[in-house]
């Protein structure tokens, strides 16, 4: 009888508890309800001063707030410009006016200063006792701000905030605006016009680029006129998108970056992408035309072998080739898959007969997805496991392992090359054979890259030290135990021992009657491209030299080329001294 009876007085006890608190949940609803009521319906003076909040974290957005309030201000509108943190929402059941800039962050969230009046505005929108009139004396309009890379979550929560404002009885005076940081189309064609009321002058539309039809040409909009009281928001456009750069550059440095570095003049397949390399090096413009990008890094790229003449060790007919790049490592700083005209970079290059090498770090599948195929495509795999690469990568998305997981899919589809590049660090990443074997699983890319880590000292954001960096012989170990693991499917093909770097490759496509065809045979590859037919990775592979097998003495050194070492001429610190 005990035994029965307690839990179900524990269990009164607990519906009690969970009664208790919805009643006084619903007590406390019904009185935010009346209050709402009582200010929406009976408020006698409603606040005449119009809003302009800002939802940003970075700053892109209050930049454009800022640059809003100023055009306004010098239009002798007067608004109160607040930082969404800064204001409480159930005042806005007073306002008549309010303008909203807000960006869209990781998942499609608000940035922080924005998620509790996002919240409020949600929850009460779907509260059917705070009623669809809650706010049925403000006029709103709001300027979404986002990047179009983020697909279905584009600029989702300018859309989510309209949504509600309208589902709480505000009128909406302008459709809201999807502004794309990667476009710097942000608020063209916008106007507004006030006349002490708020009205639309033409169509206003998702910004987006002309060739996809967004928003009005220059000519239309001239034809519209500005007149007097009309506030012609499209000279913020410029600003915006100077200002776009330095947003993005100080966060994740995307597309202001995602510019290639064309590769030193050998035909080296591999790009190691950290700021010590002393050829690769990367250039930045404000610029994101395609054609100038090539353009300019070719010239870079001459003017920089040029300047080698003369240098002991440097053989003229390398510099002569130097001088007509044939490879483009679209890698080394940012993500170079974010730019938006990535794949007419890529037919550029192609165009000129020079081959793309593209890294990406895993975390935009859908521009795998749509990027048109590359000499060669790698995916950063620092790490087997979540947790390792979260504690790795220290990512900026919350989905990043999901990002991860969905990238790897993605090269899986594509037919040109595909490597896997794992750099090992000792301490960090070098277990997990098996997790590593699950990851090969999902992409089955043609090839698996295994680096040692290069140490390029220690600093407050990197802790490494030289304990971290795995010897040649470690990269070995790694590799022939990962090769093992895969019952066959991948092999131990090529290593290079200077860089203590292992190639594994895909046994049944490069392997033919126990000959290896690692390597890539560039003047087909253009062929192929050219000829607009599908091919695949096996169609542009060529025979793998001797001396670059796994196991040659040689050890991936080209017999015909002689290592030049410098001399050096230490003085004798006895003798200074
Ligand atoms: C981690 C991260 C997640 C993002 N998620 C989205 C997104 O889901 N949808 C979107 O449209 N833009 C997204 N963006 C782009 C931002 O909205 C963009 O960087 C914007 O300029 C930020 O504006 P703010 O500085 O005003 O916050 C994201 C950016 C980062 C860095
Ligand atoms: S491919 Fe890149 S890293 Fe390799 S030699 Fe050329 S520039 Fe240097």
């Amino acid at each position: 009888m005990t035994t029965t009876s307690q839990p179900s007085i524990r269990g009164e006890l607990a519906l009690l508890t969970v009664l208790s608190a919805s009643t006084i949940y619903f007590i406390w609803k019904l009185r935010r309800l009346r209050t709402h009521r009582r200010l929406s319906l009976q408020n006698p003076n409603p606040n005449p001063k119009p809003k302009l909040l800002f939802l940003s974290q970075t700053g892109t957005s209050k930049a454009l707030a800022r640059r809003l309030f100023d055009l306004l201000q010098s239009n002798g509108l007067a608004f109160d410009l607040i930082d969404a943190k800064d204001y409480e929402p159930e005042d806005l059941i007073k306002e008549t006016l309010v303008l909203i800039v807000a960006s869209t962050w990781e998942g499609g969230a608000a940035p922080p200063n924005g998620a509790f009046m996002a919240n409020w505005l949600a929850e009460s929108a779907e509260d059917f006792r705070v009623g669809s009139m809650a706010l049925s004396r403000c006029r709103f309009a709001v300027f979404g701000v986002g990047s179009r890379a983020y697909g279905r979550r584009f600029n989702a929560v300018g859309k989510e905030l309209s949504r509600r404002f309208r589902a709480l009885g505000a009128a909406e005076v302008l459709s809201p605006w999807a502004g794309d940081v990667d476009r710097g189309t942000w608020m063209r064609c916008l106007r507004v016009v006030w006349e002490g009321d708020w009205s639309v002058e033409g169509g206003v539309e998702e910004s987006g680029s002309e060739a996809e039809g967004g928003g009005e040409s220059e000519e239309e909009e001239e034809e519209d006129g500005v007149e007097s009281g009309i506030v012609d928001l499209e000279d913020i456009a410029g600003k915006a998108s100077s200002r776009k750069s330095v947003a993005v550059n100080g966060e994740r440095k995307w597309c202001m970056e995602a510019t290639p570095s064309l590769a030193c003049a050998n035909k080296c397949v591999f790009c190691w992408r950290h700021h010590t390399n002393p050829v690769g090096k990367s250039w930045q413009w404000k610029m994101d035309d395609p054609l100038e990008i090539v353009n300019t890094a070719i010239e870079l790229h001459t003017k920089m072998i040029k300047q080698m003449k003369g240098v002991p060790g440097v053989k003229e007919e390398r510099l002569l080739e130097g001088l007509s790049p044939r490879h483009c490592a679209l890698s080394l700083v940012g993500e170079p898959i974010m730019y938006p005209e990535i794949n007419t970079l890529v037919d550029e290059l192609h165009h000129r007969q020079i081959s793309t090498f593209l890294v990406t770090n895993a975390q935009f599948p859908e521009r795998i997805e749509m990027l048109k195929p590359v000499t060669q495509l790698y995916v950063s795999v620092d790490a087997a496991t979540k947790d390792r690469l979260k504690a790795i990568d220290r990512p900026l998305f919350g989905d990043f392992w999901e990002r991860f997981v969905d990238s790897l899919k993605a090269l899986r589809e594509k037919e040109q090359r595909t490597v896997y590049r794992l750099t090992l660090v000792k301490g960090w990443n070098t277990e997990d054979i098996d997790a590593y074997f699950k990851l090969l699983d999902i992409g089955k890319p043609d090839f698996i890259e295994i680096k040692g880590v290069t140490y390029c000292g220690s600093s407050a954001t990197s802790k490494l030290t030289m304990e971290n960096v795995p010897w040649h012989s470690d990269v070995k170990s790694f590799s022939e135990a990962l090769a093992m693991k895969s019952n066959g499917e991948y092999e131990v093909a090529c290593e290079h021992v200077h860089s203590c770097c292992v190639l594994l490759a895909k046994v049944d496509k490069f392997k033919i009657d126990g000959q290896w065809f690692t390597w890539i045979d560039y003047e087909k590859f253009h062929d192929l491209v050219a000829s607009g037919n599908p091919f695949s990775s096996k169609d542009y592979a060529s025979p793998t030299p001797t001396w670059a097998v796994y196991g040659a003495v040689e050890g991936g050194f080209d017999p015909k080329q002689s290592r030049y070492r410098k001399e050096r001429h230490h003085r004798d610190k006895s003798v200074t001294s």
